[in-house]
């Protein structure tokens, strides 16, 4: 496995951006629905997922901070790619603390290629999404066949009750390409 070392980047809200995300790419990045149920939409029936790493491994310092952790831990992270007529559309990771999320009763290992938004926004869920935050994510944390600078990214950390889920997005150029939103900068 090659690691790729990048910093953290500056994750920033919404109102803290300047220039402001233009209004198709806040259409996509600040609607606080299911991507999941927006994709399957968008790809008229061609909607699908991958799982491309999932486990329990060290999480990044960015992630513990924001889990409220602070140092080192450890926790469950997922990542996948999310297809739509057969091209990839959105990278996502997403991750939650060991500790909590052992005795949470989330089955996050068991989910395989069914989207993680079926658990966060189905009929009896009690998680509540936190604030958007964006970012330039760091070429060198995508794998080798999706890399490429500057793609935006957005986060947000859904909580029930102590546990808290950490959902990164990552849009791709062809996602860019299918809604026909020029992102600026790719
Ligand atoms: C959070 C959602 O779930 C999506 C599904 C994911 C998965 O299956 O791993 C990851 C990120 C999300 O984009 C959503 O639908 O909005």
């Amino acid at each position: 496995m090659t690691v790729v070392c990048a910093h953290p980047p500056l994750w920033l809200g919404a109102d803290q951006l300047h220039p402001a995300l233009a209004d198709g790419v806040a259409d996509w990045l600040l609607d606080a629905g299911s991507l999941t149920q927006r994709l399957t939409a968008l790809s008229g029936g061609t909607f699908g997922i991958s799982v491309l790493d999932e486990g329990w491994m060290p999480l990044r310092s960015d992630e513990c901070a924001t889990l409220g952790v602070t140092g080192d831990c450890q926790g469950w992270v997922r990542e996948v790619c999310m297809f739509g007529q057969e091209q990839p559309w959105v990278f996502a990771r997403s991750v939650a603390l060991r500790s909590i999320l052992e005795g949470a009763g989330l089955a996050l290992d068991g989910l395989g290629n069914r989207p993680l938004g079926e658990l966060l926004f189905g009929e009896h869920t009690a998680f509540q999404r936190g604030a958007f935050q964006m970012a330039r994510y760091p070429a060198g944390w995508l794998p080798a066949a999706l890399r490429r600078e500057n793609l935006w990214s957005r986060r947000s950390c859904f909580q029930r009750d102590a546990l808290g889920v950490l959902v990164t997005e990552v849009f791709l150029p062809a996602f860019w390409e299918r809604v026909r939103i020029n992102p600026g900068r790719l």
